[in-house]
């Protein structure tokens, strides 16, 4: 079978014949350089009314053979470029009289990775231009793990140029004059399995301005950026407990993110796979490979609904072309010892928490993160407890060697035993910190711990106190709050909503029928606490993030 891409949402014009006997993918591309700055979208969409039709004659040239279908990215993109990709699609697969194929740009950066990989269902971590974000496969979608709230990775470092008066791609500028530089701090943003680049590009930005020698600078944004990624990588690998990743995206050309990922997956004993050069940066022969994927699972368009998407969201697509079997939550054992924050020892009573160091960060880098978040979570464990909310109680705090020592409790990370009251639960002890002014931090399924039972003595005064309800037998239980690590006090309004966010996705990510658990989650924090943090979610989940 062969199958024709066609690539040109944002830069690069391109066109790819995949022939599925052997294996075998012809890419043809043609970048738009802009002289100055950045991309401009008439400038781009000029360009690929010029380049496309020269891209796909060249890549037909030496096609052996008919062609079966023809694909094209879809979205998401620049509108006008897109339009005229589309155009040029359907008119090629009504010139040859076969079907037409839409692809998303985003899933086709991952799957052309697990394509080349051979893995059956990795973690797939996408560092593109106009994203960022870890996904994995499950139930007929792909799901977002974690990704951007802001800028796209490579956008971000982009802007940093633009502001150092280079000219789009900045990405491979950065990458050259970083391997002369010396690492500078700038802020570093997980919140949960999401992160943000504009405090950092800020920063950048002034010490830029302040004369930091751009070198530097260029080499600090390596650092702390790609820090950020492969850590939530990580937390991915470690919340489905998977043990594959792959790299997609124009970003993943970058050796320094490419070796922090390698570093991360040995130290973990996963299998990492990033593609060759041709097939990150935007070309048309990863939507060759994933057009014949949807081609052969009979996922093709009609001409009159083949509209283009400039907003086209990877979950949005439903996946044809997988099974079940390839489901990457759901059987995820995610084992204690593999935590990705901390290697965790417990015995019946106690646990003790170790932050190793981890090799693929810069040394400063490491040695800072590990030092403030053992300091955090000591000091929110407490300030948690304090306001009703059931947390460990700690023995010994040693910053040196980042290890906390603390009681053992719970019988059962709530991932395992979800219901709609534990759910409630964790919700209001959500309301009742971001009240007393700090976040969680990471507030997923697995930073809750759940007691099944309770003696007498603490039942007696459990109708009052905070956390503690009914079970269905008629117990008392109680739901913990663990792993404080990420928090911090803030009194932003968005701050407390992102909390809600990652817990919220987290139920996403476990549970089969997550729906009735969410309402379960929003309606208990609304009444426990500040209804005005639930619209503010709405409000950060409905802007567009494709820009
Ligand atoms: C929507 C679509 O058009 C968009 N594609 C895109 O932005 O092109 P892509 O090829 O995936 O990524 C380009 C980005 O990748 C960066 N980049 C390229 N080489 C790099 C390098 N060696 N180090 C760091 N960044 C690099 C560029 O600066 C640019 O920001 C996307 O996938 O988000
Ligand atoms: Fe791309």
């Amino acid at each position: 079978m062969r199958v024709v891409g066609i690539e040109g949402t944002a830069w690069c014009a391109s066109a790819a014949v995949f022939d599925t006997e052997r294996d075998r993918v012809r890419i043809e591309s043609d970048a738009y350089e802009p002289e100055s700055g950045g991309i401009h979208p008439r400038e781009a969409a000029e360009h690929m009314r010029e380049a496309i039709p020269a891209v796909i004659e060249t890549a037909l040239e030496d096609a052996e053979g008919p062609i079966d279908a023809v694909a094209f990215a879809r979205g998401p993109g620049i509108g006008p470029c897109l339009r005229i990709v589309g155009s040029a699609a359907r008119a090629l697969a009504q010139g040859l009289d076969v079907p037409l194929v839409g692809v998303n740009h985003m899933v086709a950066h991952l799957e052309i990775g697990r394509h080349r990989s051979g893995f059956e269902s990795p973690v797939c971590l996408n560092a593109s231009g106009a994203n960022a974000h870890v996904l994995g496969y499950h139930n007929g979608r792909y799901r977002v793990l974690g990704e951007t709230m802001d800028t796209g990775v490579g956008n971000a470092l982009d802007k940093f140029t633009r502001h150092v008066g280079w000219s789009h791609p900045g990405g491979p500028k950065v990458e050259d004059h970083a391997k002369r530089g010396e690492y500078v701090p700038f802020p570093y943003v997980v919140k949960g399995m999401d992160f943000s680049f504009s405090g950092i590009m800020s920063a950048a930005k002034d010490a830029y301005d302040d004369g930091t020698p751009v070198e530097d600078v260029c080499r600090g944004l390596e650092e702390t950026v790609f820090g950020m990624l492969t850590e939530v990588a990580e937390r991915a690998l470690s919340l489905t407990g998977r043990d594959e990743l792959v790299l997609g995206g124009g970003v993943g050309q970058n050796a320094r993110l490419r070796g922090m990922l390698a570093a991360m997956c040995e130290q973990r004993g996963a299998g990492f796979y990033a593609p060759e050069p041709r097939f990150l940066r935007d070309n048309a022969g990863m939507i060759a490979v994933l057009g014949a994927k949807m081609y052969r699972a009979g996922d093709t368009l009609d001409v009159a609904e083949s509209a283009i998407d400039p907003d086209y969201r990877p979950d949005e697509v439903a996946v044809t072309w997988r099974d079940d079997a390839e489901d990457v939550l759901l059987g995820g054992s995610g084992g204690d010892l593999r935590g990705a924050e901390a290697i965790v020892e417990a015995d019946e009573t106690r646990v003790t928490k170790t932050r190793r160091p981890k090799g693929y960060r810069h040394d400063a880098l490491d040695a800072r993160l590990r030092r403030e978040r053992t300091t955090g979570e000591a000091r929110l464990l407490s300030e948690a407890r304090r306001v009703g909310v059931p947390t460990p109680v700690l023995s010994d705090v040693d910053v040196p060697e980042s290890t906390l020592r603390m009681e053992r409790v719970g019988d059962t990370d709530l991932r395992d035993a979800l219901n709609e009251a534990r759910i409630a639960a964790v919700a209001e002890h959500l309301a009742a910190i971001h009240d007393a002014g700090f976040v969680h931090g990471d507030p997923t399924t697995r930073n809750a711990r759940v007691t099944r039972s309770v003696t007498r003595d603490e039942r007696a005064g459990a109708e009052a106190t905070h956390g503690q309800r009914a079970s269905r037998d008629g117990r008392a239980e109680r739901v913990h709050l663990i792993d404080f690590g990420l928090g911090y006090y803030t009194d932003d309004v968005e701050d407390y909503a992102m909390d809600l966010r990652v817990f919220e996705g987290s139920i996403r990510g476990t549970a089969s029928d997550p729906e009735p658990l969410v309402a379960a989650a929003e309606a208990a924090y609304r009444e426990a606490g500040d209804p005005d943090v639930v619209a503010r979610l709405r409000e950060v989940e409905e802007r567009g993030r494709y820009r």
